[in-house]
């Protein structure tokens, strides 16, 4: 039997999460936000697939690594267009290791939209263009079966998968700590969530309720969300997803007497500092500039928000 060849081959680290913070010392950031797929090819890369050598294998590890270091250590105009950081990514590759023959660097990017209040863009606060769902549900209930005379109208109206990030001005310390508890204070830090916001109607007037100004509620509630998130001066840092949670609902609220109540969800969507102390870099705390976001797991922070009038129940 004729020993098989390798007709080709590349290997590497595919959905490296890669974020790029540019701070400014006049307060404005830039964001990038990447997928790199990173694969190194290369005759004497042979031996790894046939023999079981790894002498000389660039750990996919290692490559990610690279891809992070890269980030941190490249003027920031290399690093926040994608053509020109995925060819210094591949260019330092083969300059690096003499057995690389090739490397294929593909980067993927999903820009933010920087927020605009007044016509102005916001100096730290991003969001995804036209990701959000707007969704309605109606509820019509008879009140005295079968009597089709009286009835109560519920209308649940909401959007959902409306993406928000801010590089700065959000905090989270002073939490319960115990032997179980690790996470360090975090006085100033990446904050992203993925909006669900949902509110209610009630009337027992169809006419009523159905000239309610539905289109401006929705819109009220979408700009009240965004504002509060980047801007609300009742805490410019906001202590927590959940005091932010509550300031955004709090807002819809007392614009528009309509809304009987608020529910929000908002995933914590973690964005850590990449630790690079290990190439003598400082990216932790103040100095991060760097991230890694992380699918799973995230926070998951709820509540639903009513006038005093309504009680708890
Ligand atoms: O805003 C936050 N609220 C929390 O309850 C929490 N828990 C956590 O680990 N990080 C955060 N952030």
């Amino acid at each position: 039997m004729e020993t098989s060849i390798i007709k080709s081959q590349a290997y590497g680290k595919d959905r490296v999460r890669v974020v790029r913070v540019v701070r400014h010392a006049d307060g404005w950031q830039e964001i990038a936000d990447y997928w790199v797929c990173c694969l190194l090819s290369g005759a004497q890369f042979e031996s790894s697939y046939t023999k079981g050598d790894n002498k000389l294998v660039v750990a996919t590890d290692s490559q990610k690594n690279t891809v992070y270091y890269l980030a941190k250590t490249l003027p920031a105009e290399k690093v926040m267009v994608p053509e020109v950081f995925a060819t210094e990514v591949a260019s330092f590759m083969v300059k690096k290791y003499a057995h690389v023959t090739s490397c294929q660097v593909k980067v993927t990017t999903k820009p933010w939209e920087r927020m605009k209040f007044d016509n102005k863009g916001h100096a730290h606060s991003f969001y995804r263009e036209g990701k959000e769902t707007r969704w309605t549900e109606a509820v019509v209930t008879k009140t005295n079966p079968p009597s089709a005379e009286q009835f109560t109208v519920k209308v649940n109206s909401g959007f959902y998968d409306l993406e928000v990030l801010k590089t700065t001005n959000s905090s989270f310390v002073d939490f319960w700590r115990d032997e179980l508890a690790t996470l360090p204070d975090m006085p100033d830090r990446m904050l992203s969530t993925k909006v669900l916001c949902q509110w209610k109607y009630v009337s027992t007037d169809l006419a009523t309720l159905q000239q309610l100004p539905f289109d401006a509620i929705f819109a009220g509630a979408k700009r009240n969300t965004l504002d509060a998130f980047a801007n609300d001066p009742r805490a410019w840092v906001h202590a927590s997803v959940q005091t932010t949670l509550y300031i955004m609902a709090d807002r819809i609220l007392n614009d528009f007497a309509a809304v009987d109540d608020v529910y929000y969800a908002l995933p914590n969507i973690h964005y850590f500092p990449f630790d690079l102390s290990k190439f003598g870099l400082k990216n932790l705390q103040s100095d991060a500039e760097v991230y890694m976001p992380i699918a799973d797991p995230s926070g998951f922070i709820t509540a639903t928000i009513s006038r005093p009038s309504k009680g708890k129940f």
